[in-house]
């Protein structure tokens, strides 16, 4: 699994502020307004314990404090323990937390402790990623082209062809592009005989993965995927509506799907 690395959270609340920015103009709503809409639910304040943890690759510099703004951002009171791992899951526990967020190299979760509820980053970003994009004001159908149909990318697929979206999904990977088609009814995009998309979601590990051939006049990339899925110029050459942000929008997703 790609990880993130300190650099992708540099400046994390002016990211979270232009993320917010793009999907008020994508959907009319803010990121939470999203959230709350689509899961039914409202945060109270409840107490966050953001436990680091040591494990594989070790701690990621900004990490935990990243999620410490990205949790303050959004109306929770959280902290960061002080100490990591067991410990520190018994230190968030005793200083009554109430949802804990960890994660080690595989698994990013959010518990909430009082009603058991569980979340995983992957799937909760697919899916907030994805109903961001189907909320589209200007969007000119339903036709969505999906990039990337991995364990983020896969989910959101599924959440377009649950709300009756029209899904073009290419990956790299031929046989998950195959599982993906059959499974979910999908059609397989062409990027050698590519057509122009107003709703584009791209979940890869990769830059540059999404031709200018699919690109129509303002269209929304929704793309959890980092590095960027198009260039600076090719979004300012077509004025594309880019949600691109590399942790607070999967994390608020998470939240909100266990209160
Ligand atoms: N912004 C956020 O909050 C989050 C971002 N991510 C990022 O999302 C991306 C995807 O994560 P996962 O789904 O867990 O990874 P994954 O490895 O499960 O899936 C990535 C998929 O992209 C495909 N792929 C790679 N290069 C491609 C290309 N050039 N064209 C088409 N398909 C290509 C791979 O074959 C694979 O199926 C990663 O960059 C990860 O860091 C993950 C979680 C949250
Ligand atoms: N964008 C959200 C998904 C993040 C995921 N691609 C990742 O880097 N996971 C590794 C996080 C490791 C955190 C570390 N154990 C710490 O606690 O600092």
């Amino acid at each position: 699994m790609a990880l993130l690395t300190p650099e992708d959270l540099k400046n994390i609340n002016r990211q979270l502020q232009e993320a917010d920015s793009a999907v008020r103009r994508v959907t009319g709503l803010d990121i939470k307004g999203v959230c709350k809409d689509f899961y039914g639910t409202t945060s109270c304040g409840e107490k966050i314990g953001i436990v680091p943890v040591t494990s594989g690759n070790g701690i990621i510099g900004n990490f935990s404090a990243s999620l410490h703004a990205i949790t303050e951002y959004f109306g929770f009171d959280s902290f960061v323990t002080n100490m990591p791992d067991v410990s520190g899951y018994y230190e968030a526990v005793r200083n009554g937390a109430q949802i804990i967020l960890m994660a080690d190299d595989n698994t990013f979760l959010a518990h909430n402790l009082k009603n058991g509820k569980i979340a995983n980053n992957q799937p909760c970003t697919g899916i907030i990623y994805a109903e961001i994009a189907s909320r589209y004001l200007k969007a000119d159908s339903k036709d969505v082209l999906a990039v990337g149909l991995g364990k983020v990318g896969f989910p959101g697929v599924a959440h377009f062809v649950h709300k009756g979206f029209r899904v073009y999904g290419y990956d790299a990977d031929r046989a998950l592009l195959e599982k993906t088609v059959f499974s979910l009814g999908i059609t397989p995009f062409d990027p050698e005989n590519p057509r122009k998309f107003s709703i584009i979601f791209e979940a890869t590990p990769c830059a540059d993965t999404i031709p200018e051939a699919a690109l129509s006049e303002n269209c929304v990339i929704s793309t959890p995927g980092i590095p960027c899925a198009i260039s600076r110029e090719l979004q300012e050459k077509y004025g594309v509506e880019l949600v691109m942000e590399p942790l607070g929008i999967g994390t608020a997703s998470m939240l909100y799907s266990v209160l």
